[in-house]
């Protein structure tokens, strides 16, 4: 078939495609000019291909988009901005100098395809009546070219039948006609047909700023996405780099872990870590079980067993507990090595010759009936600082003050609730107060440049306000680090000395190269996560430790600390059968992704959370289900059953551009929550782009797109006999009729063809945005991500955390088989679950009141009394339920202990809120 022969229908076909729905630009059209004219392009003309490639691609990508907005915005506002206008002529100039130094056609002596599209392109600049011929009249190189085709036959022969000579009147009306959403300059949106964006469904608003740079990003994405570093064993600091060295509090073997103290520790460190990894940040996370003290001597007591075989099976038992969350450590040690023994000792001779250790006697309270000296933990008594009645022996739960164990008023042994003696023993102490200016002037400088939690500083402050205070790091029991000094031999260090320092000894344990991480602190950056209790002994008495060693320590730079998570409307309680512990969240049934979920969306950062099996339902079921499972499953199912599981192409139109702008601006502030560690709000922010997924699905309805309208379906089945008869005009001499139904059957096919484009941009881009959360759940909800990528067959170079949003799904590109993602929490498993774990509901005090006491009895009257005033004052505040909620527990266990001292029933006593009131009467 000659050239010519092929350009009269090309041109029929480029005119029709680029024409009637003008400016609405659709990539099928260049294709299907392609194949008309394979011949001529393709065949022993070597760089050819190459040149008219670029130009096809040119004119999708600029061209077409420029004119496309150049004539909405005629339409819609009867002008063209100052910057579309700039734009215009710098693409026109283009064109000018290229026919300047190509007489005939732009890629050399003959007119190929990319003429005929550009042409075509070009019509609404050249046609009558247009706005731009002041515009294109400096441009004379383009016009002899524009006129020189035009004049061709096939260009005028098609117009006339498609069009007559076409003017922009019928272009306006054409686009006026159009079923297309689009929105005019001055962002009012308009629809027209059922194939409109439904504006009901609206989306924030973003600048124009906003939307350039988030669309230059999608549209060049290997200028600025980094490639992740592969995982190496060891991971050691590297020179030039951040290297972020993250540890999580050590929790002790005595027990399971709660829910509390996996949201306070292992599973907010995990989600930093990770998320430092997806940064491309050279990151180690370690942690481990801190196994020495009282608690574990009184397990081992209370099994029959000995403490070390009380270790072994508790670390298995995190190990295992840890592994089913999937915290993702790069090393989980322990504190009962030979690694620790030697680092504890070691930092101990430096402290001892540097001056830092003071010789004292201590009295110590022992329980004469069980035999031992008490360890701080294993007293309880009156707050010698608040009066609050249950305060341990080395902290006040209330107050949160260290306490002396023997200043406790009215101490217990915890083991037999008898009350202990006061014994005298030899101790020694660490010089704080001589410490206290190096550790000022490292906390001045972290607090300014570094991550501490607001509540971190208060806790800190309230310590360096009053001045630190010597403190003992001895105890006289046998399950612990020996002290090595003579004369104090038969004791060891006391475990919150001992504990911090297994974060370096189990370093040491994962490598031998360990000093690289801990003796550098110029190249490395230390993020300690815990909760509230645990702060002063990591930015107290840890950093003191290490920076009277005087060696060059790497000490804590970030700390963030969580308060309390609590349990529906009380605390956790292993004895009482309170609250979830390791392995029951396994044995619910329920993915640990969704418990991860769960605990960060109710992350204690500023206040104590609680968890509430009710309110799991519901973010089970409303936003893991119905939002972010329901976005990622109607994408995925729309490339799967409507574009054979390939990533169709896609073209972007403006409000496509204002989402790329808003996922851009969401995926930002997810970075800086992370980076700044605010891991609730990065949840939200995951939520907010998942969100604006299904918004645009919604607003823009792809499935009636794919579909077409009831006409285009009545339509779409003429068009197989239609285009019969077209493929005709190709080969054999072409009659007028003949023409007139190609042209026909090209329009309809062309309105259908660009519906189910513009149906495969917008399934195209929500694939994509499913790619993007796949990688940003990543950090809370690994196992989620992974199926994610699965279905979406995502490349594994997706996943890396940027700050602009590109594409990482390419048009045919294909994807797997999708599936739903969550499953719906039905309210019954929850009642049943909810009973489960609602424990025996024994008032925990009760036994320990002695009856009939005086003094007993007026100290609860007095307790009673003040928390009733802090129930009302709570309430009077409206303070959150999580705050009220345990203040009325603490209340109604205070009054059942009163009535068991006057020797009445505690089961009758009520918190005396309104429903108390009422059933009294
Ligand atoms: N209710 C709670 N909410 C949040 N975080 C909590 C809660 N209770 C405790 N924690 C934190 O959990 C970890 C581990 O606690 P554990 O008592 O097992 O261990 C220790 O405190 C020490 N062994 C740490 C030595 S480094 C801890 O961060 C608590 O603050």
């Amino acid at each position: 078939m000659p050239v010519w022969a092929a350009s009269y229908s090309l041109c029929a076909n480029a005119v029709t495609c680029r024409c009637l729905p003008v400016g609405l630009q659709y990539k099928i059209s260049q294709d299907r000019c392609r194949y008309i004219l394979e011949d001529h392009t393709s065949t022993g003309q070597g760089g050819l291909t190459t040149v008219i490639d670029e130009w096809l691609e040119w004119e999708a990508t600029q061209l077409q988009p420029m004119i496309q907005k150049l004539c909405m915005s005629q339409t819609s506002t009867g002008k063209v901005t100052q910057n579309l206008e700039t734009e215009l002529k710098r693409l026109l100039s283009h064109l000018d100098n290229s026919t300047r130094n190509n007489p005939i056609g732009l890629t050399g002596s003959d007119i190929s395809v990319a003429d005929i599209v550009i042409w075509c392109s070009l019509l609404p600049l050249f046609c009558h009546e247009t706005p731009f011929t002041d515009v294109v009249s400096g441009y004379s190189h383009l016009q002899e070219w524009f006129q020189r085709i035009r004049q061709m036959a096939p260009a005028s022969a098609a117009l006339k039948q498609l069009k007559g000579d076409l003017s922009f009147r019928e272009i306006k009306m054409s686009l006026q006609a159009q079923p297309l959403f689009y929105q005019s300059s001055d962002g009012t949106k308009q629809t027209t047909t059922s194939h409109a964006v439904d504006s009901s469904v609206t989306l924030p608003s973003v600048s124009e700023e906003e939307t350039r740079k988030a669309e230059a990003a999608w549209n060049s994405p290997s200028d600025t996405v980094p490639i992740l570093r592969r995982r190496e064993v060891p991971i050691l600091p590297k020179d030039g780099e951040r290297n972020i060295l993250i540890t999580s509090a050590l929790p002790y073997v005595n027990n399971e872990p709660h829910l509390g103290n996996i949201i306070g520790c292992v599973l907010s460190a995990d989600v930093f870590a990770r998320f430092c990894r997806l940064r491309n940040l050279n990151t180690l996370y370690v942690c481990g079980t801190d196994e020495y003290g009282t608690a574990t001597e009184t397990k081992a007591m209370e099994e029959g067993v000995t403490p070390q075989e009380i270790c072994d099976k508790y670390n298995r038992l995190h190990t295992e507990i840890y592994k089913w969350f999937n915290i993702n450590f790069d090393y989980f040690g322990r504190t009962t090595t030979q690694a620790q023994t030697e680092i504890a000792q070691e930092i101990f001779w430096k402290l001892y010759h540097n001056g830092y250790i003071l010789k004292d006697r201590v009295e110590q309270l022992q329980c004469e009936k069980c035999n031992r000296f008490l360890a701080d933990r294993f007293v309880e008594g009156i707050c010698p600082f608040c009066m609050y009645e249950d305060a341990r022996g080395d902290q006040c739960d209330k107050c949160g003050k260290l306490i002396n164990a023997v200043e406790l008023k009215e101490p217990r042994c915890k083991q037999c609730n008898s009350r202990p003696v006061i014994k005298t023993s030899h101790h020694l102490f660490m010089d704080l107060p001589k410490l206290q200016p190096l550790l000022d002037s490292h906390l001045a400088e972290n607090f300014e440049h570094g991550l501490f939690s607001s509540n971190s500083k208060i806790i800190t402050k309230s310590w360096l306000r009053d001045g630190l205070k010597p403190r003992c790091i001895s105890r006289d029991l046998k399950w612990g680090t020996p002290v090595p000094l003579e004369g104090y031999t038969d004791k060891v260090f006391y475990v919150w000395y001992d504990a911090p320092i297994g974060y370096i000894s189990i370093t040491a344990n994962y490598t031998d190269q360990w000093k690289q991480w801990w003796l550098n602190p110029n190249k490395v950056e230390l993020f300690n996560f815990m909760a509230k209790d645990n702060v002063p002994f990591h930015s107290v008495i840890f950093p003191c430790t290490l920076l009277g060693t005087k060696d060059n320590w790497t000490v804590v730079n970030n700390l963030s600390a969580t308060e309390y998570l609590n349990y529906e409307d009380g605390k956790f309680s292993k004895s009482r059968g309170v609250g979830v512990f390791g392995r029951d969240a396994k044995n619910t049934g329920i993915p640990a992704d969704v418990w991860r979920f769960y605990l960060l969306y109710l992350r204690p950062e500023s206040q104590d959370s609680a968890f509430s099996w009710d309110d799991f339902l519901l973010k089970n079921n409303s936003e893991l289900l119905n939002n972010l499972g329901n976005f990622i499953n109607r994408a995925l199912m729309f490339v799967s059953n409507n574009f054979a599981s390939s990533i169709p192409d896609m073209v972007l139109q403006r409000e496509d551009k204002e989402l790329l702008a808003l996922v851009t601006k969401e995926l930002n502030l997810y970075i800086d929550n992370l980076a700044n560690i605010r891991l609730r709000d990065g949840i939200r922010n995951i939520l907010t782009i998942s969100r604006y997924g299904n918004q645009y699905i919604q607003a823009h309805k792809p499935w009636v797109k794919v579909k077409g309208t009831e006409i285009e379906k009545e339509r779409t089945k003429r068009i197989n006999v239609l285009n019969s008869a077209a493929m005709l005009v190709v080969y054999v001499d072409v009659p007028d009729d003949a023409t007139k139904t190609f042209c026909h059957s090209l329009t309809t096919l062309g309105t259908i063809i660009r519906h189910r484009a513009r149906a495969g941009t917008i399934v195209g881009l929500a694939a994509n945005i499913a790619c993007l959360l796949s990688v940003l759940v990543q950090p809370y909800m690994p196992e989620v991500s992974k199926t994610i990528q699965t279905q979406l067959n995502a490349p594994p170079s997706c996943n890396i955390i940027h700050h602009e949003f590109v594409p990482q799904l390419l048009p045919g590109h294909r994807i797997g088989k999708p599936s739903p993602l969550f499953q719906k929490i039905e309210p019954s498993t929850i009642e049943s679950l909810k009973q489960k774990f609602a424990g025996k509901q024994l008032p925990s005090k009760k036994t320990s009141v002695p009856v009939g006491d005086p003094n007993t009895i007026s100290r609860l009257e007095k307790a009673v009394a003040e928390q009733g005033n802090e129930v009302r004052r709570l309430k009077s505040e409206k303070k959150d339920k999580s705050e009220i909620e345990p203040a009325i527990a603490k209340l109604l266990d205070l009054k059942q202990q009163l009535a068991t001292a006057q020797g009445c029933d505690p089961g009758t006593v009520t918190s005396g809120g309104k429903k108390d009131k009422k059933k009294k009467k």
